[in-house]
Formats: C-alpha cells, sequence, structure tokens
C-alpha cells in the first residue's frame, strides 16, 4: 500500500505539487492522468524519492520513505519510463539483470530469472539475451525496460508514459501483457499517462491532475459518470463518454437468452467492441460464444442501456 499524505513539491515559489493525499491499494493500478506540467511525474518520482518533497508524507506499507535510504528505496520499487531508458552497451540479459546484481544476487539466480522474464515478455532468451538494445524493435525495447524494472520481484512498479512511443497495436498488446503480469504478482503499479483511453483501460482508480492539485481520485466509472470539474469533464471528453463506459465492460456479463444470426462475438470481448461490431453488421443482436460454443445474445437494445448515464 502507498499512502501519499499532503505531498508538495515547490520549485522556486511555484507548487508543482500541491498538496496531493491519495492512498493506494496493495495489487491495484492506479493511473494518474493529466494534461502536460499538471505535475503527474514530479508526484510519482517523489514515492521513489528521485525527488524529495518540500512537505508532507509517502508511506509504503505503514513505513515513511523518509526512514529508508533513497538508494534502498529505488532497489525496492521498479521503475519504468517513456524511451525506456535502457542502458545502450549492455545486452538485453545484462539490462535486466541490473537491480538483482545490485542486491547481490548469485549468478544462477539472475541468469534464471532473466530467462524467466525473457519468456514472459515473448523475448526469445537464446535470440535476444547477448543483443544491444539498438538491435531491437522499439516495442522490444520497451518490453526489456519493463522486464528490467521487474527484475527483483518489486510489489511496486512507477511506470511513466511507458507505452507514449508505441504505435497503437504494440501499445494495446503491452497494456494486456501489463494487465496479465499485475494479475500475476498482484503488483501495485502507479502508472502516468496523458491518455485518457489508457487510463480507463489500465486504471483500478485514475488520479486527474492540474496545475498540481489532485482534482479528482476515483474508479474509472466514477470519473466518467460524475466528473468532479469541468476539467475532468473536458478530459474524458464529452462525445466519448458512453463508448467510455462501454469499454469498462465485458459482453460475457451481458448475454441475454436467444439465438440471434450473424458472426458471433466472444464472451472476452469490451462492451464497446461488441457494439461497433452490432453497428457494423447492422443487426439488432449477435450471437455470443465462450470457448466457441453459442451460450446466448447481446443486444443492441441492452448495450444502449448500458451507455447512458448512470442514475
Ligand atoms: N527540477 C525542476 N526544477 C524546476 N521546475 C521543475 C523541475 N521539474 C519539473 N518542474 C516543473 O514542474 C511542473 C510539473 O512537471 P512534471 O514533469 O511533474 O509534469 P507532468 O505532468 O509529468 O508533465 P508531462 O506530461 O509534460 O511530462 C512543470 O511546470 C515543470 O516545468
Amino acid at each position: 500500500m502507498i499512502e501519499i499524505d499532503g505531498i508538495t513539491k515547490i520549485y522556486g515559489e511555484t507548487p508543482v505539487v500541491d498538496n496531493v493525499t491519495l492512498t493506494v491499494d496493495p495489487g491495484t493500478i492506479c493511473v494518474v492522468v493529466g494534461t502536460s506540467g499538471s505535475g503527474k511525474t514530479t508526484l510519482m518520482r517523489m514515492i521513489n524519492r528521485l525527488v524529495e518533497p518540500t512537505s508532507g508524507t509517502i508511506r509504503i506499507d505503514g513505513e515513511d520513505t523518509r526512514n529508508v535510504p533513497a538508494y534502498e528505496l529505488r532497489r525496492r520499487i521498479g521503475y519504468a519510463i517513456q524511451g525506456h531508458g535502457l542502458f545502450p552497451h549492455r545486452s538485453v540479459g545484462q539490462n535486466i539483470a541490473t537491480v538483482p546484481k545490485l542486491l547481490g544476487w548469485d549468478k544462477p539466480r539472475i541468469a534464471n530469472r532473466v530467462d524467466e522474464l525473457m519468456d514472459l515478455f515473448q523475448l526469445d532468451p537464446a535470440q535476444f539475451r547477448d543483443r544491444l538494445p539498438n538491435e531491437l524493435s522499439g516495442g522490444q525495447q520497451q518490453r526489456v525496460g519493463v522486464a528490467r524494472a521487474l527484475a527483483a520481484e518489486p510489489n511496486i512498479l512507477l511506470m511513466d508514459e511507458p507505452y507514449g512511443a508505441l504505435d497503437p497495436v504494440i501499445r494495446a498488446k503491452a497494456q494486456e501483457d501489463l494487465l496479465a503480469i499485475q494479475r500475476r504478482f498482484k503488483t501495485t503499479i502507479v502508472l502516468v499517462t496523458h491518455d485518457m483511453e489508457e487510463a480507463i483501460h489500465l486504471g483500478s482508480k485514475i488520479a486527474v491532475m492540474d496545475k498540481g492539485k489532485l482534482l479528482q481520485y476515483d474508479v474509472p466509472q466514477q470519473i466518467i459518470a460524475r466528473p468532479a470539474t469541468p476539467f475532468v469533464a473536458e478530459l474524458i471528453g464529452t462525445s466519448e463518454r458512453p463508448f467510455r463506459l462501454l469499454s469498462l465492460g465485458r459482453v460475457a456479463d451481458h448475454i441475454e437468452p436467444g439465438e440471434a444470426t450473424g458472426t458471433p462475438l466472444d464472451a472476452g470481448v469490451s462492451l464497446r467492441d461488441a457494439y461497433a461490431e452490432l453497428l457494423w453488421s447492422g443487426r439488432p443482436a449477435l450471437p455470443v460464444t465462450r470457448d466457441g460454443a453459442v451460450v446466448g445474445q447481446v443486444t443492441l437494445a441492452q448495450l444502449s442501456r448500458l451507455a447512458a448515464r448512470p442514475q
């Protein structure tokens, strides 16, 4: 658990993070979203003390971070940034091994961990372990950056615009990988982005920042349905609201009895994608399959109801 309590950072005379209080529950993803310069990165860097707060307290699992040496904190907390920040003259394997090495793990343990992470991120160790970062594609480098951040099995991972430089297809894949890894290891993640779509997709809770202040901190559903200020509403985008709401749900939870015709949808797809398919097919209902077998249907009428402003 990360407890941020009345945290402020002042540069010169300007509070770039202004009295922010929020708690990130264990095993959840907190996405910090806001316009450029709103203080997102500064807030996140105060968690691992890459930036020292001017005032306020941050506790990790109840322990005041001021009582932990900064270097130790940074070894304990994974950190992945946009452009991945890999060491250009070290191989992929050496990059991933950085923190375990600092922690004095023995060689076989490090080698096992490197291979395990490379497998997890679908990079064949035999093929990629000894390559230099510039011999990898941008998406592969990005995966190595996250693998490196996770190498010492941190229970907290900080991510600063990790997917900013990726094309939409690779980005979507990287987001799915992150969710899978987060579920598997129960990592507590704080992720900074300026992309509301990403925030809604990944966030257990979303923190909206503007000019150093925390405007709203809530589950995506509430941020969409009840934006705390006009600025939050603007960030969500009024014309996007119904679709963003739909993107939070899965067909699996809204299957109705009936025998629709047409190309079936898998129960795992999002309601937003289902809605798009229904519109595109021109049908009022489509069959739903689970493990290849038809289990019912999903209807346009039902999705229209679910896309309406929650009461
Ligand atoms: N070391 C520093 N000295 C002075 N001002 C700084 C310093 N670091 C950041 N700032 C200022 O603090 C403000 C917040 O910066 P920060 O990087 O936290 O914003 P951000 O929301 O992450 O922005 P972006 O999305 O553009 O990365 C900016 O106005 C920035 O210029």
